[in-house]
């Protein structure tokens, strides 16, 4: 399947086994993320989801499948080689440098991509002067007004909110230009108030930028709330995948999540996390 344009950022996982020892983590698991899309990868713990989500951004060899990026099998490239593709991610604890600012945090997100090296920096000043100043000036441009972070972009980041130390590293990511945005548990550890904003940025970053976006998390009811695309793994399979409304009235999905095949049981416990202050 490859009839999305070459820069659109579709990404298909086809046959893809990951097994750690005799423990098998993934089984064949095949899904696809259209490009321009928010897609879920979701499922109970243990089900494979880091597993899948390190196999996809380059952490992991899988021993078994291919990962295409917009037709191009990148299963055999490293994380770098996939961040130049235009991967970016975010990790489930922050990955941030707690001592440096804001601004400093986010251009290192961008610093991978640019042509000037640190030793290029020392011989060519002037040029690699001219690319830090328009790097600065876009981001401040296009990611801190965007994010709502100018007030804090001199502060360092360990001084900050969790939740705003979470949407740093959102603009750290962004600050790669990506084509696919992985998003590790992007509302874990926040509160009702820092979810709904955090779920907003997302919404946004897919609307006004086009990013394909791949999340795992584990908040039902922001997931059903966002998502276009749904896919849930146990046990290292995929058992269900499609619309938030499909996925979440499947009797496999609400056996593999409270053990009974009970829709209404799960649409209550999705309403219960909405609701909760
Ligand atoms: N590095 C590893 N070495 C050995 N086993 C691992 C490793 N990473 C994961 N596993 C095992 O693989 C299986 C899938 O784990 P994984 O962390 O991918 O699940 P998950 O869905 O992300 O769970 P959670 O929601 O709890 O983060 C589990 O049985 C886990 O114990």
């Amino acid at each position: 399947m490859n009839e999305a344009p070459r820069e659109a950022g579709r990404l298909e996982v086809q046959g893809l086994s990951l097994s750690f020892g005799g423990l098998k983590a993934l089984r064949d698991v095949s899904f696809a993320v259209e490009a321009g899309s928010i897609t879920a990868l979701i499922g109970p713990n243990g089900a494979g989801k880091t597993s899948m989500f390190n196999c996809i951004s380059g952490f992991y060899r899988p021993q078994q499948g291919r990962i295409l990026f917009d037709g191009e099998n990148v299963t055999a490239r490293h994380a770098p080689a996939r961040a130049k593709l235009g991967f970016a991610r975010t990790f489930q604890n922050i990955a941030l440098f707690r001592g440096m600012t804001v601004l400093d945090n986010i251009k290192l997100g961008r610093h991978a991509h640019m042509k000037s090296n640190a030793l290029q920096a020392l011989a060519y000043w002037g040029a690699a002067r001219r690319e830090e100043i328009a790097l600065r000036e876009e981001i401040e441009k296009r990611i801190i007004d965007f994010l709502e972070i100018n007030h804090i972009r001199h502060m360092p980041v360990g001084s900050l909110p969790y939740g705003l130390q979470k949407r740093v590293e959102l603009a750290r990511a962004l600050a790669m230009k990506p084509r696919i945005l992985l998003l590790d548990e992007p509302v874990a550890g926040m509160n009702r108030e820092e979810t709904e904003d955090m779920a907003r940025f997302i919404l946004d970053v897919k609307e006004e930028w086009g990013t394909t976006i791949l999340m795992v998390e584990h908040d039902m009811g922001m997931v059903m709330d966002i998502s276009d695309h749904v896919v849930v793994l146990n046990f290292g399979q995929v058992i269900a995948q499609g619309l938030p409304s499909e996925v979440q009235a499947d009797p496999r999905v609400v056996e593999a999540y409270l053990g009974s095949g009970d829709p209404a049981a799960l649409m209550k416990r999705i309403n219960e996390t909405q609701e909760a202050a």
